[in-house]
C-alpha cells in the first residue's frame, strides 16, 4: 500500500536522543526508524544548578538519524513535522549570515559554533525560588518554573546581559531546527511550546509582553506565535534525499505529539515516561476544567483543534533511573572495572525482575519537582534484607511511578472518565519493571505500543493539521 504513497518525515528531539520516522500516510503507519543518543550534556558553570546541552551536537545527531533512513523512501517526503522538549531555550545570532552552513553533499547543515549558545533545558534550576519571587506574577495566572525559556531569559538579562547581546534569535531546539531547515532569519513557536516558555496567554495567543516589558524584559527575542499546525516555511535545500521546497511545520511539544500518535479514545488516557515522565488525557471542552479536589498537582497544556491536555508532569522520569546507572557505572570505574550502561541496565532489570517485592523505599525526586523546588530524593526503611541491586533497582522503578500517582491519582482518573492507560516512551518501552509497577498502581488496564512515539506524533500532526484550516 505505501509503494508510491506520500511519505511524512516525523522528528522528535527530545532530551536523550532523537527519534525520526517516516509515516506512510496511506496506512499511517511508520515505515521506517532511526534514533540516536544526542549524548550533549555539557557540565554547567553553576554546577548541578545549570543543566545545558551542546546545540551543534543534538543537530549532528538528527543529520545522522536522517541520513540512516533509506534514500528510496526519504526522496518521496511531502512534508516535515518536527517536536522536541519543551520550555528549554537556546539563542543565536543570525544577521547578515546564517548560524549554519548547508554542507555540499546536501547531508547536513554545520552549525557555526560561536553563532550559537547552549540550549539551557527544563531540567536548569538556575532560577531558585528567590530568584523567580522576584520576577513579576504572570497575569494568566499560570505556572512559572525554574527551566522554562522566560525565566532562563530573565536570568541571563539580570546576571549575563553581555551574554544575551550577542544573540538577536532565540527558541527551543526545536524551533532552531525548523528555523535551519527553512533558512528563516526569525524562528516562528508554535501556541505549545510558547505555552512552555510560561508568560504566554493561550487564549489570546499572545506574550505578556506588558507585564514582560515592564520588569526590563528583552521582549525583542521573543519569537512570533504561531498556530500549533502552522506550516513555518519550506525546506531550503535538498536534505539526505528529502525534496527541496516541501513545506515544513512549526515545532511541537514532544509531549502534546506523544499524545497524538497513540491516543484515539477519549477514555484513554497516555502515560509518557521518557528523561521526564507524564500522564495526560484530553479534556472534553475547550473550557478547561479539572476538579482540584485531590492533591493532585496537574497543568492545563494546549493540545490541538484549541483543545486541552490535563497533565501531571514531574522532573523526574526516565532521568532518576539513568542516574541511578551512571552511579553504578561510576562506582564499578572506582573499583577498576568498566562496565557499559546497557549491560547495568539489562542486569538491573533483570534482577529485579525476580524480586517479588521491595521495601526500601525511594523517592527519586533528584531534581524536585516544578511545584516544590527545594525537595530532593530519599532512600528510606532500609534493612539488611532490601539492598540487593535488583532490590534497589526495583524500589527505584516503583518510586517514580509512586511519584506520578501522587501527582495523578487513580481516583482522578476515575472521575474524568479514564478506563485505560497507554504507555509510550522509550524508558517505559524499555524496561519491564516500570510497566508492571504501572498495572500494580493504577490497577488499570494498560497498553504497551513501543511504535507509538512523539516522531510519529509529529508526522501525524503534519499530516491532519498542517495547511489544513482549523
Ligand atoms: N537500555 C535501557 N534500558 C532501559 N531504559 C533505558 C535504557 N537506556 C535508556 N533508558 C531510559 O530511557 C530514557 C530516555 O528515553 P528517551 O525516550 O530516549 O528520552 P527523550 O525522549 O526524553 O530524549 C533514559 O532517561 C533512561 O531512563
Ligand atoms: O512540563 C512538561 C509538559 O507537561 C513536560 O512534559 C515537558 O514537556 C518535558 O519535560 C520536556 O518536554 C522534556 O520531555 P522529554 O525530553 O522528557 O521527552
Amino acid at each position: 500500500m505505501c509503494e508510491e504513497n506520500p511519505l511524512v518525515l516525523g522528528i522528535d528531539i527530545g532530551t536523550t536522543s532523537i527519534k525520526v520516522g517516516l509515516l506512510c500516510v496511506a496506512s499511517n503507519k511508520i515505515v521506517a526508524f532511526q534514533t540516536k543518543d544526542t549524548q550533549a550534556n555539557v557540565p554547567s558553570e553553576l554546577g548541578h544548578e545549570g543543566h545545558k546541552q551542546n546545540a551543534p551536537k543534538i543537530m549532528s545527531a538528527l543529520h545522522v538519524c536522517v541520513s540512516r533512513l533509506p534514500s528510496h523512501l526519504t526522496k518521496r517526503v511531502t512534508s516535515i513535522g518536527i517536536c522536541g522538549q519543551m520550555h528549554g531555550v537556546m539563542f543565536w545570532e543570525y544577521d547578515d549570515d546564517a548560524p549554519w552552513v548547508k554542507t555540499d553533499d546536501s547531508t547536513r547543515y554545520d552549525v557555526t559554533p560561536n553563532s550559537v549558545s547552549s540550549l539551557y533545558t527544563w531540567q536548569d534550576s538556575r532560577c531558585d525560588p528567590e530568584f523567580l519571587d522576584s520576577l513579576p506574577r504572570p497575569s494568566s495566572g499560570a505556572m512559572l518554573a525554574s527551566g522554562y525559556g522566560t525565566a532562563t531569559i530573565f536570568w541571563f538579562h539580570r546576571n549575563r546581559t553581555e551574554k544575551l547581546e550577542k544573540y538577536n534569535c532565540a527558541g527551543t531546539i526545536q524551533d532552531f531546527a525548523v528555523a535551519m531547515l527553512c533558512n528563516m532569519h526569525r524562528p516562528v513557536m508554535s501556541v505549545q511550546n510558547a505555552k512552555s516558555w510560561g508568560y504566554f496567554d493561550v487564549a489570546k495567543k499572545q506574550w505578556e509582553r506588558g507585564v514582560l516589558e515592564e520588569a526590563g524584559f528583552p521582549v525583542g527575542l521573543l519569537p512570533e506565535v504561531v498556530t500549533s499546525g502552522h506550516q513555518a516555511g519550506l525546506l531550503a535545500d535538498t536534505w539526505n534525499g528529502v525534496p527541496a521546497g516541501i513545506p515544513v511545520m512549526a515545532a511541537l511539544g514532544d509531549l502534546q505529539c506523544s499524545v497524538l500518535s497513540v491516543l484515539h479514545h477519549s477514555d484513554d488516557a497516555v502515560l509518557n515516561i521518557s528523561t521526564s515522565a507524564q500522564m495526560a488525557f484530553v479534556l472534553p471542552s475547550a473550557e478547561p476544567y479539572i476538579s482540584r479536589d485531590h492533591n493532585a498537582v496537574i497543568e492545563l497544556w494546549p493540545y490541538f483543534e484549541g483543545k486541552f491536555l490535563a497533565v501531571a508532569a514531574t522532573l523526574n522520569g526516565g532521568n532518576a533511573l539513568a542516574t541511578f546507572i551512571t552511579m553504578l557505572q561510576h562506582w564499578m570505574l572506582d573499583l577498576g572495572y568498566h562496565v557499559p550502561q546497557s549491560t547495568l541496565w539489562d542486569k538491573a532489570i533483570e534482577l529485579a525482575s525476580k524480586c517479588e517485592d521491595s521495601d526500601l523505599e525511594v523517592k527519586p525526586t533528584l531534581l524536585g519537582e516544578r511545584g516544590d523546588p527545594t525537595t530532593h530524593a530519599s532512600v528510606s526503611n532500609i534493612t539488611l534484607g532490601n539492598i540487593s541491586l535488583g532490590k534497589t533497582f526495583k524500589a527505584s522503578c516503583v518510586g517514580v511511578i509512586t511519584n506520578l500517582h501522587r501527582m495523578m491519582p487513580r481516583e482522578l482518573l476515575l472521575e474524568n472518565n479514564i478506563s485505560r492507560i497507554l504507555g509510550t516512551g522509550s524508558a517505559l518501552s524499555k524496561n519491564k519493571i516500570l510497566q508492571e509497577e504501572v498495572k500494580m498502581i493504577y490497577q488499570l488496564p494498560v497498553v504497551f505500543d513501543s511504535k507509538s512515539d512523539a516522531a510519529l506524533g509529529a508526522a501525524l500532526a503534519a499530516s491532519k493539521y498542517m495547511n489544513k484550516a482549523s
